[in-house]
């Protein structure tokens, strides 16, 4: 671990002295200034772990450099150098924030070992928790979301506009079309408010269906020891616990009307009182809230407040169910598939099989991502081959188990499926698509061969022929060529484009028929760089 060190001190013999010493320490390196002007300047191209500081100093000085260090960087450390007699003054610089000081000609040069030897092991915690926030940032971030069509495309653009600001936001869609991955997305992503600490602070979800109505308060405001039979001791609300990040409503259109109410009066004067307590506590944090259930059709018939919901509802991003977004199926199940490779490294060869991929993009699926997931996990684990075939999804065929099997057999016997909309005919902007028979492993008995529509390139999220970028990459395959994966064949896509339009993302995105923020997004997913 290497740990840049400052210092600055207008004394050069005594500045040499301490680099010298500090220089024997292969980790270090060292910027010596004479200034504080100096070192300011140098902040932003080379940014320093520790700061060695001399008080006395023509210019600005070492009090002013030292504030200013601390607009720069709140908890970078700063070591005052004082002179002898001038003690007292690098007590003033640690009121003001110094973390220590050392007296020159004194015991000097053995204190600067010590201290800087415990300030390296807080520079060396601080950038592990950094480290491990971006993993939980990448973890729960925008990749994490799946999907390219122009259903999702909007999503995304609605994601980004709410970065923009601190309106609550609610988020409504299908059981498991991906609410609580938005709303993480959301937190993760959203920069520090005026005068928030560093990171994005707790994520903290309520879910108002998995609670017991007699606790919901408790469980949001928290309560006092001895405010009920059974409150042994004070607990902490989720207001609280969610100060300074994110409080997630879950289910919100599960809250009784008393709910309701306090839930109302504690969002508009951010400030809450503990069941049993009598003490106010103040509160700042998003709220994001999640519904599968029309609250608006609430509103109307008296089950949800009209003014919670202005409220609650200040910017409304609704998702789209799996079976408006056909064309996001099989790089959804690709996602699936490497996700749970990655989890059980035993099933990374496995990979989804032509006829199988084929499978999955004419199934009715209905709204919920989750079933999706569940039939690819399944499959990975019972497939005998590296290949996984039809039959291996169980979603038709003699061995199809519930509900699967009954979807395909309503759908294919002429009753109604159980999707809202038609099977797809249409690619997700309109526009028509060829159909043909489905394979052998969803023959049903029926005379007639029921028809499904076959994926489009550019329902794969692959480049439409027609266009420059695409036909580089498209062509036809022979029949004895090896399949490549999917997401290769889109990176492939995506790099070509982007170099052919000579690293220009608005043209390379119109080309390949995409968004620009789906662009945007591919390019830092296969962290392709202009
Ligand atoms: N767009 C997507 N991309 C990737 N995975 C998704 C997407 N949408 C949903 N999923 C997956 O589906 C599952 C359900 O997602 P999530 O819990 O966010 O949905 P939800 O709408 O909050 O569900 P519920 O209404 O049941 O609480 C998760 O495993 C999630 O990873």
């Amino acid at each position: 671990m290497t740990v840049r060190l400052y210092v600055v001190d207008d004394d050069r013999h005594y500045a040499r002295l301490l680099s010298y010493r500090l220089d024997k320490d292969t980790e270090h390196e060292v910027h010596t200034f004479a200034s504080g002007e100096e070192a300011l300047d140098a902040l932003d191209a080379n940014p320093p772990d520790l700061v060695l500081l001399d008080i006395m100093m023509p210019g600005i000085g070492g009090m002013e450099t030292l504030r200013r260090l601390q607009l720069f960087k709140p908890d970078l450390p700063v070591v005052m150098i004082s002179a002898q007699g001038t003690a007292d003054v690098a007590v003033e610089a640690m009121k003001g924030g110094a973390t220590d000081y050392i007296t020159k000609g004194q015991d000097d040069l053995v204190k600067l070992d010590i201290v800087v030897k415990n300030l390296k092991q807080r520079v060396k915690l601080s950038r592990e928790v950094e480290r491990l926030r971006g993993e939980v940032a990448k973890k729960y971030g925008m990749d994490e979301i799946v999907g390219d069509s122009p259903a999702m495309e909007r999503v995304y653009q609605l994601i980004e506009k709410t970065l923009r600001g601190n309106l609550t936001v609610a988020i409504q869609g299908e059981s498991g079309t991906g609410k609580e991955l938005v709303a993480r997305a959301i937190h993760f992503n959203t920069p520090p408010q005026g005068g928030a600490k560093e990171g994005p602070g707790p994520f903290v979800v309520v879910n108002s269906a998995a609670i017991p109505k007699e606790l919901m308060e408790s469980e949001f405001f928290g309560h006092e020891k001895g405010s009920f039979t059974g409150a042994h001791a004070r607990h902490i609300g989720k207001f609280e616990q969610a100060n300074g990040g994110t409080l997630f409503l879950d289910e919100v259109g599960e809250l009784d009307l008393k709910l309701q109410a306090k839930l109302l009066r504690a969002l508009q004067n951010r400030e809450i009182t503990r069941v049993g307590g009598s003490e106010t506590i103040k509160f700042e944090c998003r709220v994001i809230s999640a519904t599968n259930k029309d609250v608006l059709k609430m509103v109307a018939s008296g089950e949800f407040r009209e003014d919670l919901y202005y409220r609650l509802f200040q910017f409304p991003v609704q998702l789209p169910p799996l079976r408006e977004r056909d064309q996001d199926v099989l790089v959804l199940a690709h996602d699936f598939l490497r996700g749970y490779a990655k989890q059980y490294p035993r099933f990374k060869k496995k990979r989804l099989g032509a006829d199988a991929a084929r499978a999955l993009m004419s199934y009715p699926w209905p709204g919920n991502v989750r079933e999706l997931k569940s039939v690819v996990e399944r499959a990975m684990m019972i497939s005998d081959q590296d290949e996984i075939t039809p039959e291996d999804l169980l979603i038709d065929g003699p061995h199809a188990i519930a509900p699967w099997a009954e979807r395909v057999h309503k759908t294919a016997s002429g009753a109604a499926p159980p999707r809202e909309t038609p099977p797809p005919t249409s690619s997700g902007d309109g526009s028509s698509v060829p159909t043909m028979t489905v394979p052998a492993a969803f023959a049903t008995g029926e005379p007639e061969p029921t028809l499904v529509a076959v994926p489009s390139p550019a329902d794969l999220g692959l480049p439409m022929p027609s266009s420059p970028a695409a036909t580089a990459v498209a062509e036809a395959p022979e029949a004895d060529e090896p399949i490549v994966p999917l997401e290769d064949l889109k990176r492939r896509a995506v790099e070509h484009a982007y170099t052919v339009c000579d690293g220009s993302a608005e043209r390379a995105a119109q080309e390949l028929g995409i968004g620009r923020a789906t662009m945007y997004r591919l390019l830092k997913k296969y962290e392709i760089e202009g």
